[in-house]
């Protein structure tokens, strides 16, 4: 996994102050490692247009051009002159260079924005506006510096922001580049070194980018083993029926030995699951919440009383007999909707789903704060699970699985790795992980997923 910051203010510091590195030496790094992701993909001669802002964000663009000028057919555009001491002294060095300079946006192979990086401190003045909305109408390679101009230090998008294909961020990932409302805007996105290697400009975080080295599967090694081995799952089932069976199914798919649906009417299950009017006395995991309904209270309060590793999910967030459990070692797999309930809940906070998916990192913060031994898991284009004061990043989810029941096969996969003795954050990490890169291994139209199709793709992991 990769440390990601709320901002890097602190660790540029670090380097002038400790390293006796200059803001120019970390400059010159800034622009080189953009320079060098063009000349890495892109032939000489390629017309690359930058369009460079008042401030340091506005000065790399211009060192950028500095250093491709003459390999490339190379314009600078910038609209607001240069305000900032670097961008002044970067642009002395290009004029003094040659590097043409544009009045306007003019049609090239790649783009480049340094409009504005980390200092986007007010909302997008008209002119502002002007220029993202044309620099993405533009046919063009785009490549963000820093981050995509509009996305602010949070990652929200007030009015508008660039469209990049990749985002070349400096130092180190920044919380801003995965917020959800971000995902559209930053692209691939990369880290460039600012003169020494990351690990040494990377200080202690809270917060963790996942990469697919962090799912660990339940492969089989024990050869001594039989199903009791791999444990046995109960998935309350209420009056949505399909919820919990999508769950059990999918559950059964990553490995848990045993499965059973736990449901008062009898349900059409496969045959290798099977059927309880209660809890199994062997159970090793529950999964609960799922199509839920109104079930009976008192029942679900003496299956939430009991000491067995859980997965509470859906219908059960707006219950207050889910309070007690949150003091205990349990997954809570809310999509945002819930998770506003849930905090309402918790007299966390009253707020709407726009405001909590503008600050879903705070939010998750504040409850985990609250909650310490909870595993929070929290859905979106880019998921965070938190644990106690860490959070963990899962960018690898896309829009094939915006469909409903996926979220039950998500809650299934966490319920089969809770019942096979993982414990609840490596499961929620694991399973959450597994889902998000099986849906990208599916190879058919990518509105076409259905839940089947799922459990099928984390089978093949
Ligand atoms: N150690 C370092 O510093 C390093 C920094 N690096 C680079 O510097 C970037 C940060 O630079 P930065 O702090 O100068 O801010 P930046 O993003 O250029 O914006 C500030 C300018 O924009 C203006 N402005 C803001 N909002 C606006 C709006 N809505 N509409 C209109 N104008 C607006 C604002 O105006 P003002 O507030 O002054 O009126 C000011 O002029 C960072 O992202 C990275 O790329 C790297 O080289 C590595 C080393
Ligand atoms: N655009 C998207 N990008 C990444 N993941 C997504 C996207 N849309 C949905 N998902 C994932 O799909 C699942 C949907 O869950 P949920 O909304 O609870 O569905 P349901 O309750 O119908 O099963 C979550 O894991 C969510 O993170
Ligand atoms: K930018």
């Amino acid at each position: 996994m990769e440390k990601v910051f709320y901002e890097v203010n602190s660790l540029d510091k670090k380097c002038y102050d400790k390293l006796a590195l200059t803001e120019d030496i970390l400059m010159e790094h800034a622009a080189s490692s953009i320079a060098d992701f063009i000349e890495d993909k892109f032939e000489e001669k390629v017309s690359v247009l930058i369009v460079a802002g008042p401030g340091n964000n506005g000065a790399d663009g211009i060192a950028l051009a500095r250093l491709l000028y003459k390999k490339y057919d190379v314009k600078l555009y910038l609209p607001f002159g240069a305000k900032s001491q670097m961008a002044r002294i970067q642009l002395q060095r290009a004029e003094l260079l040659g590097v043409p300079f544009v009045q306007s946006i003019t049609s090239s192979d790649i783009i480049v924005d340094c409009l504005f990086g980390s200092g986007l401190n007010k909302d997008l003045d008209e002119t502002s506006l002007s220029i993202i909305n044309s620099l993405n109408e533009q046919k063009a390679y785009k490549i963000a510096c820093d981050i995509p101009s509009g996305v602010n230090i949070k990652g929200q998008i007030n009015q508008e922001a660039f469209f990049a294909d990749v985002t070349v961020t400096m130092g180190a990932l920044k919380v801003a580049l995965f917020l959800d409302e971000a995902k559209d805007y930053v692209g691939k996105v990369k880290v460039a070194n600012l003169g020494v290697q990351r690990t040494i400009y990377e200080e202690e975080t809270n917060i963790y980018l996942l990469d697919k080295e962090d799912m660990k599967l339940p492969f089989r090694s024990k050869k001594n083993a039989h199903k009791g081995s791999f444990g046995h799952l109960n998935v309350i089932a209420g009056c949505k029926k399909g919820a919990g069976v999508i769950a059990a199914k999918a559950a059964f798919g990553f490995g848990t030995g045993l499965v059973s649906v736990v449901s008062h009417e009898d349900i059409d299950l496969p045959y290798h699951i099977m059927q309880t009017h209660f809890l199994s006395d062997n159970c090793t995991a529950i999964a609960i919440g799922m199509g839920l309904g109104k079930y009976e209270k008192d029942e679900i309060k003496k299956i939430l009383e009991e000491d067995i590793p859980t997965v509470v999910d859906a219908d059960l967030f707006y219950e207050e007999v889910l309070l007690d459990k949150l003091q205990k070692d349990v997954v809570l797999t809310p999509h945002p909707k819930e998770f506003v309930a849930l905090l309402k809940l918790c007299d966390i906070a009253n707020i709407s789903v726009k405001h909590l998916q503008k600050n879903r990192f705070e939010y998750v913060e504040k409850f985990c704060k609250k909650y310490p031994n909870t595993v929070l898991l929290l859905k979106g284009a880019n998921t965070l699970i938190g644990k106690a004061d860490k959070i963990y990043i899962n960018s690898f989810g896309t829009a094939i699985l915006s469909k409903g029941g996926s979220g039950d096969v998500l809650s299934g996969l966490v319920a089969s790795l809770l019942a096979q003795e993982y414990n609840s954050l490596d499961a929620a990490i694991t399973a959450s992980l597994a889902h998000a890169i099986a849906a990208n291994n599916y190879k058919k139209a990518n509105y076409s997923l259905i839940p089947a199709d799922l459990v099928e793709e984390i089978r093949r992991l």
